[in-house]
């Protein structure tokens, strides 16, 4: 959301370009500011090639009940009725705290190319119930529910999630994917010691991302330790200075994360 529409499209385009065939699904997020700019970035997505689209509200002036989102994500989904549209639940960011099992029950009935959901928020409790919903246009009869708090991933995939969509994921894959492993062969002991090393990072991860602005800055410093260099958080954000940053690596260092990668 720091970047600008233009620059949105230009990541859009090298994702398609570079994963194309190499990547099952892409699907391009066009949430933004109004529904004009959600619009054009839609519009954009299927021209260049997306498998699906997925959006948050509007993040100016909100939806305030499930009626005005649900009027909102019509439109959207409407835009391109081929594509895929997951809804992205992402309140402590979007301030959108609506219950989501009633919102995707209407969902369900109001937008035909609806397939799921994208859930960061910690109510398992609302995930479980966007579980039950019955989705009969879909081949399995259900929601696609892709869960979004890593610190949580573990138990909400022994609930039902069918997947995960996080910002960690990006730098700790084989964590995650050892945790997986463990939970589909019901040996949760070990999942847990997985689950528990994602824990460490993000306390982590917080801590430094309150003196940065955001903990997306923390990101960005996590990730050129074991990936590209993202270049520098953009304003309000801030740098780190040269010593932040060795004290950052060494903290992540000391876990024996850089060990947890192979
Ligand atoms: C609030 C927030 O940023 N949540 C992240 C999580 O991956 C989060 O960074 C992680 O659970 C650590 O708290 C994602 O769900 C959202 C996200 O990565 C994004 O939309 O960019």
């Amino acid at each position: 959301m720091s970047l600008t529409l233009e620059e949105r499209k230009q990541v859009v385009e090298k994702w398609i370009e570079v994963g194309k065939n190499r990547l099952k699904t892409i699907v391009v997020h066009v949430g933004a500011l109004n529904l004009p700019d959600s619009l054009e970035l839609v519009h954009h997505a299927v021209g260049a090639g997306a498998d699906a689209i997925a959006t948050v509200p509007s993040l100016f002036f909100k939806p305030t009940s499930i009626d005005s989102l649900l009027e909102y994500c019509k439109t959207i989904a409407a835009a391109a009725p081929e594509l895929p549209f997951y809804y992205y639940h992402l309140p402590s960011v979007t301030g959108v705290e609506l219950n989501m099992e009633d919102f995707m029950g209407a969902a369900v009935r109001e937008i035909p190319s609806l397939v799921g959901i994208k859930f960061s928020s910690k109510d398992l409790v609302d995930m479980i119930g966007i579980l039950n919903i019955p989705a009969p246009h879909r081949a399995d009869g259900k929601l696609n529910v892709m869960f979004g708090c890593d610190e949580q991933l573990m138990a909400a995939m022994t609930l039902g999630a069918d997947g995960s969509v996080g910002s960690t994921c990006n730098f700790m894959a084989a964590v995650y994917l050892r945790m997986f492993r463990h939970i589909n062969d019901l040996n949760l002991v070990e999942a847990r010691k997985e689950q528990h090393k994602s824990q460490k990072v993000c306390r982590i991860i917080y801590r430094y991302g309150s003196l940065w602005g955001n903990n997306v800055a923390a990101l960005k410093y996590l990730m050129p330790m074991v990936g590209p260099n993202l270049g520098p958080p953009r304003p309000p954000m801030r740098k780190a200075t040269p010593a932040e940053f060795n004290q950052f690596k060494s903290e992540i260092s000391d876990l024996g994360f850089f060990d947890w990668l192979k």
